[in-house]
């Protein structure tokens, strides 16, 4: 299967190091979220691979070669940076047919893709009258028209409705079942949790992560437990036995930090204490990126960085 491969990638741009000796594959049959702060170099990269700038230095392949080596590369590779692309006075179904007729894909494609990304129905409409959500569809028609092994977005869910949105993201992780190498900016990250098994994360042009959403955020999350119960005094008394702090929330709850639901389960259930609730906070992907990037995110405002949010994560589907 086709892997992207970055080695030792570098783009200057002036004195701005854009991409700074930059290494990390992106393999097929999973979903890899891109994310970095604004300017950290995720556009010029994917620019990079997509043989659309040339490197500094080092490389960018897709299987083993240059962008500009592929033999077939809309059948190689689907990529959306840019949903602004097609011309306005034409229809989806003519910009298609072009793509199509021209890169040696099936005219039989353009239907194929026009039902999949829901514009079969405007299908002759002119781009010009298309929203944001609907020119971002037919990008995504674009991407799919080649049937290629490597899918790359660049924040595919912009302009997308709610709806839109369970369907790229459906979409993506099917494309990453079927076997293909997906890669996908996103400055959503309750998003990119939602459909990412993967990560890899840039700050200033450099590699700061690289590794499955689960260890990014199991690596990154300080265990705490949420908890209610009606023997307060008693359930206290315990737990500082046991050298544990209790934070009382206005509401009756109360969190316990550096210990799990199963230790205060086993705790209360050996001293006959009944529990309300009793939940472990799950690390958020926000939480996690913004502890991971806070030096390296140059528009942040000083808060912002340091800012955590005590919200509580649903499971990841
Ligand atoms: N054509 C260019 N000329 C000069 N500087 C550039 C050019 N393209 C990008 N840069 C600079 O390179 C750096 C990386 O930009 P890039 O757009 O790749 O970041 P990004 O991670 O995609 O950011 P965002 O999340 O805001 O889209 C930034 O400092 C940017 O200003």
């Amino acid at each position: 299967m086709t892997s992207i491969d970055v080695h030792q990638l570098t783009k200057a741009y002036g004195t701005t190091r854009a991409v700074d000796r930059l290494s990390f594959r992106v393999r097929p049959g999973r979903v890899t979220g891109f994310l970095g702060p604004n300017g950290a170099g995720k556009s010029t990269t994917m620019r990079l691979v997509l043989g659309l700038d040339r490197p500094t230095g080092g490389t960018a392949t897709i299987g083993g070669r240059p962008y500009a080596q592929l033999a077939e590369p809309l059948r190689t590779v689907g990529a959306l940076l840019d949903a602004e692309a097609a011309h306005g006075s034409r229809t989806p179904r003519s910009h298609l047919s072009v793509l199509a007729a021209s890169n040696g894909i099936a005219a039989s494609r353009v239907e194929a893709v026009l039902e999949e990304t829901g514009l079969a129905d405007v299908g002759a409409r002119r781009i010009k009258t298309f929203s944001l959500g609907m020119r971002q569809r037919l990008g995504i028609a674009a991407v799919l028209l080649g049937d290629p092994e490597v899918v790359m977005l660049d924040e595919p869910s912009n302009g997308l409705d709610p709806e839109g949105i369970i369907w790229i993201r459906e979409l993506m992780k099917r494309l990453a079942r079927e076997g293909r190498t997906v890669l996908v900016s996103s400055h959503l990250m309750n998003e990119t949790a939602s459909f990412a098994d993967h990560l890899v994360v840039l700050g200033r042009g450099r590699l700061l992560a690289d590794l499955p959403m689960q260890e990014f955020l199991e690596s990154r999350s300080r265990p705490r437990v949420h908890l209610r119960t009606t023997e307060q005094a008693r359930l206290r008394s315990v737990l500082e036995a046991k050298g544990l702090t209790v934070v009382q929330a206005e509401d009756g709850r109360w969190a316990v930090d550096g210990v799990t639901a199963k230790v205060i389960g086993t705790l209360a259930a050996d001293e006959g204490i009944p529990l309300l609730e009793l939940a472990d906070e799950r690390a958020t992907l926000e939480q996690a990126y913004l502890d991971l990037t806070a030096d390296d995110t140059p528009f942040a405002a000083s808060t912002f960085a340091a800012s955590t949010t005590s919200t509580r994560q649903e499971a990841r589907p």
